[in-house]
């Protein structure tokens, strides 16, 4: 029988993606042994009963002791604080990666934490869902999903090729990039839809009460798409503003001179302006279902069928 690539993994922060990342890893033989770290009481004791890890703490410095791969899966604005109380217990050789939707603030926050020769190999997975929690999380998650690296200048060669190889046997392909670009790729990839859902459903929650009963008993008309989205964990995403804020704004500038744009097409009956954007954008929706980044939860895309616990359209 051929070792574990990871003999001990610690995971610190046991939902949506440290569960997924936990299940991946006992399927598929990645690691020998798992520890599971979380700061509530509830999520941990759920992940026991689901079997999640092969031991459950409250203390990150009990969690990391003995580990060769740290992985942290919190919301990126606890990294800081759950770093600071692991350092003293890292093991030299042992890898620090994490899957946090910010780069530039993890490097920044858990960085300088980090003892002589341990690696430091950030990392953010381009998969998950609007569900959060143990429950959430399932094996397949990364399945054909991107991941991007963002190993800053000077990182140990071979624990990034470790931390690579390790999401490929998830399932993953993985890329590198500098994390500077990481964010302002992401702050319009994701960060800015996931703002402009969050507006665009309490717009609608704020109408008068008639109306808002019409916008829910109406909401198949392109309002239910932005209600997953706006659905999504608001501690994971009031950290992913807060942490991602220069390129959030930079991007939100750009994308309200192109709102501006489209309302005085439409104020002066420019049907060409309109309809030239509308034939651009359906262009990268086939372009994004073409590289299957459609999502797992698009059960209209034959290509991305819905999983079980998803009802189908
Ligand atoms: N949800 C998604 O679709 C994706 C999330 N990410 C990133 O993954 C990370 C984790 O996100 P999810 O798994 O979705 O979140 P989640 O909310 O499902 O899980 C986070 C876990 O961290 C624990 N936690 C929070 N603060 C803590 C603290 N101070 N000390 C100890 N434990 C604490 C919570 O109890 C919870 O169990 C985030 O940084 C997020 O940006 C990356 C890709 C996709
Ligand atoms: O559910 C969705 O639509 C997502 O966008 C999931 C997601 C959320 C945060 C990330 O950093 C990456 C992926």
């Amino acid at each position: 029988m051929s070792r574990a690539p990871f003999h001990r993994v610690a995971v610190l922060g046991i939902g949506l993606i440290g569960s997924s990342l936990a299940r991946v890893m006992r399927t598929r033989g990645l690691a020998e042994e798992i520890i599971g770290f979380d700061g509530a009481e509830a999520v941990r004791e759920r992940s026991v009963a689901l079997g999640l890890c092969d031991r459950l703490t409250d203390s990150p410095a009990d969690a990391v002791a003995g580990a060769d791969l740290v992985m942290l899966c919190l919301p990126v604005g606890a990294n800081a604080t759950v770093a600071e109380a692991m350092a003293p217990r890292l093991a030299p050789g042992c890898i620090v990666s994490d899957v946090g939707s910010v780069k530039l603030s993890v490097i920044r926050d858990v960085g300088p934490c980090l003892p002589e020769g341990v690696h430091f190999v950030p990392g953010h997975p381009i998969a998950g869902t609007e569900h959060s929690g143990p429950d959430a999380g399932f094996a397949d998650l990364f399945e054909n999903r991107y991941v991007i690296l963002t190993p800053p200048p000077g990182s140990d060669g071979e624990a990034v090729a470790r931390v690579k190889s390790l999401w490929e046997d998830c399932g993953a392909m993985v890329e590198s990039m500098d994390a500077a670009h990481h964010d302002k790729v992401l702050a319009v990839t994701s960060h800015l839809p996931h703002l402009i859902a969050y507006t665009i459903v309490g717009t609608a929650f704020d109408l008068e009460a008639s109306e808002r009963q019409e916008v829910i008993r109406y909401s198949a008309g392109g309002f239910r798409d932005f209600t997953r989205i706006a659905g999504s964990d608001p501690v994971m995403w009031r950290d992913v503003f807060l942490n991602n804020r220069e390129a959030v704004l930079e991007m939100l500038q750009r994308f309200s001179e192109d709102l501006t744009a489209l309302q005085r097409a439409i104020r002066w009956g420019e049907g060409d302006t309109l309809e030239d954007l509308f034939r651009r954008t359906r262009e990268i929706r086939r372009g994004v279902i073409e590289m299957r980044q459609a999502g797992t939860f698009d059960a209209r895309e034959p290509d991305n069928p819905a999983p079980e616990d998803e009802p189908s359209q």
